[in-house]
């Protein structure tokens, strides 16, 4: 039976109280594994290895030095690229074509990208002018905020993780990781590479359990933790902020999103439905910058459904190795049933079930798994449930409209910012457009086409700060201003 351990101080350990809990694929519901739990007491462990490592020999490494090793881990994820691959579709159930593509080539890129921002960055200089004409000089100087902890999501494991610890580690700190409970494997098996590339013991730390009264409040609630950076539901970063305000530790919150795509009678069609199609169904709906509301332009909302639900058709139902398959199963039958939950509402809101709706039958092996059938709604009206809460699956609403002020106003009546898409080949409207989303990401004519010195975040209740380039400086690193009098 496979075990996931913490990773403490550069060893995998047990906890101290034998707690364990069930690893379940989502495809069949088979056992991959035991996840250890961890108490106070590894979590306390973790934080001071953490502590501790930050005075050892990581703490008087040159920034040269530790971009160095960071390249190293990045190299080591490539050359374990099947390992992590393979951990990654089996805690998830996604298909290792799409995997393959997204998942681990990011998490190895979310080394380098920071290791090459830090080494690039200019430091900040004034100078000041004084009365005796002799003047002062100010120069910004850096230096890392100390013990992050970092709480990462289940639907893009590897990649969510190492975005933070990237950055993180780029700038000096150290971290202690706790993953989500649904995808242990990919966090655990990085701590292999950690020792391997020869990263300081206490570096890297991961904790295995759930969120309340477990290692997710544990860590946020620990004292020597100086900052959390977090990637979730917005309820749960409510938490995680009330429980840094203590100690006024600083956070980044990166949460849900219920993201609109606007489509214009003068967008290239095909275009447009391809990138809709990935924006709403790929990792089955489970990404926060996901499309759920489509709003099209009257003239082309017939022919635009009929297209999407022509390719919703074709999309392949399978497990992660078959090459053909492109669409794998929601990661946990408890996230299923919240899906289900949502189709049912739909319905009962008045909705028109264009494609989909319920559960599919995948056979007797794989029927106790948390598939569902990729689904298109219409017909509902603007403040339906449906319509305004995050589903995180693989569903989308078809909306059609008139003017370019009603769908602005569309577009933006909801509590989340994280993302929109805009689709419409006259770039002045579709940059006057995006001008006026109220989200921290717009795309045009694409969708999560990533480039990782951009700022990363959501406006409203999708999140607060920024992550990725500099940005994640003023998050990672507490900025000093040294004035020297001349
Ligand atoms: N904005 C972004 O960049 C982004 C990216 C990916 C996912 N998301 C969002 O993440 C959500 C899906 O992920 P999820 O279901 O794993 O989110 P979640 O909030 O349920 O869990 C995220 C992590 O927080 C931990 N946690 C839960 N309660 C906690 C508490 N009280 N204290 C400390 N830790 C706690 C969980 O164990 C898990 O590790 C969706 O809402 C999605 O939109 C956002
Ligand atoms: O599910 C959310 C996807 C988030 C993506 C990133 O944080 C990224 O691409 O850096």
């Amino acid at each position: 039976m496979k075990e996931f351990r913490h990773f403490i101080n550069g060893e995998y350990t047990a906890s101290v109280n034998g707690k364990t809990f069930e690893n379940r694929s989502p495809v069949d519901n088979s056992l991959i594994g035991m996840v250890h739990e961890a108490g106070q007491i590894e979590v306390d462990a973790a934080v001071k290895a953490a502590k501790q490592a930050l005075k050892g020999p990581w703490g008087r490494m040159t920034a040269a030095q530790r971009t160095a090793l960071l390249n190293k881990v990045a190299d080591r994820i490539n050359e374990r690229f099947d390992e992590f691959l393979h951990a990654e579709c089996l805690d998830t159930g996604k298909p290792h074509s799409i995997a393959c593509h997204i998942d681990i080539p990011r998490g190895a890129a979310n080394f380098k990208a920071f290791s090459e921002t830090l080494s690039n960055h200019p430091t900040e200089g004034f100078r000041l002018d004084t009365p005796d004409g002799k003047g002062a000089l100010n120069v910004g100087h850096r230096t890392p905020k100390g013990v992050i902890a970092v709480i990462s999501p289940w639907n893009l494991p590897l990649l969510l993780m190492t975005w933070k610890v990237g950055p993180a580690l780029a700038c000096g700190n150290t971290v202690v990781v706790k993953p989500s409970e649904e995808t242990p494997a990919t966090t655990t098996l990085l701590g292999e590479v950690m020792n391997e590339c020869g990263v300081p013991a206490g570096v890297f730390n991961v904790v295995h359990g759930f969120g309340p009264q477990s290692a997710g409040e544990f860590l946020t609630t620990h004292p020597l933790v100086d900052a959390i950076t977090f990637t979730g539901e917005t309820r749960t970063g409510e938490a995680i902020m009330k429980a840094a305000s203590v100690g006024l530790r600083n956070i980044s919150l990166e949460c849900g999103g219920k993201n609109p795509g606007i489509v214009f009678a003068d967008c290239d069609l095909e275009k447009a439905v391809e990138g809709t199609m990935r924006s709403a169904f790929v990792n089955c709906g489970q990404v926060c910058l996901g499309t759920e509301r489509v709003y099209v332009e009257r003239p082309i909302y017939d022919a635009f459904l009929k297209r999407m639900k022509e390719e919703v058709a074709k999309l392949k139902l399978g497990r992660p190795e078959d090459p053909e398959a492109n669409f794998g199963p929601l990661v946990s039958l408890e996230h299923r049933d919240k899906v289900i939950s949502y189709y049912q509402l739909a319905v009962e809101e008045g909705a028109t079930v264009e494609i989909g709706g319920g559960i599919p039958d995948m056979g007797v092996d794989l029927n106790n798994g948390a598939w569902v059938e990729p689904t298109i709604w219409t017909g509902l009206k603007d403040d339906a449930r449906v319509i305004n809460e995050e589903i995180f699956g693989p569903c989308c609403h078809i909306r059609p409209f008139d003017t370019e002020e009603e769908v602005i106003a569309l577009a933006n009546d909801t509590h989340y910012g994280l993302a929109a898409a805009i689709w419409t080949e006259n770039s002045a409207k579709a940059v006057r457009v995006a001008e006026q989303m109220e989200t921290g990401l717009v795309w045009i004519n694409s969708w999560f086409l990533r480039d990782l010195r951009t700022a990363f975040g959501g406006a409203k209740q999708s999140g607060i700060g920024r992550e990725g380039g500099v940005h994640g400086l003023e998050f990672y690193t507490e900025l000093k201003n040294i004035c020297i009098k001349l």
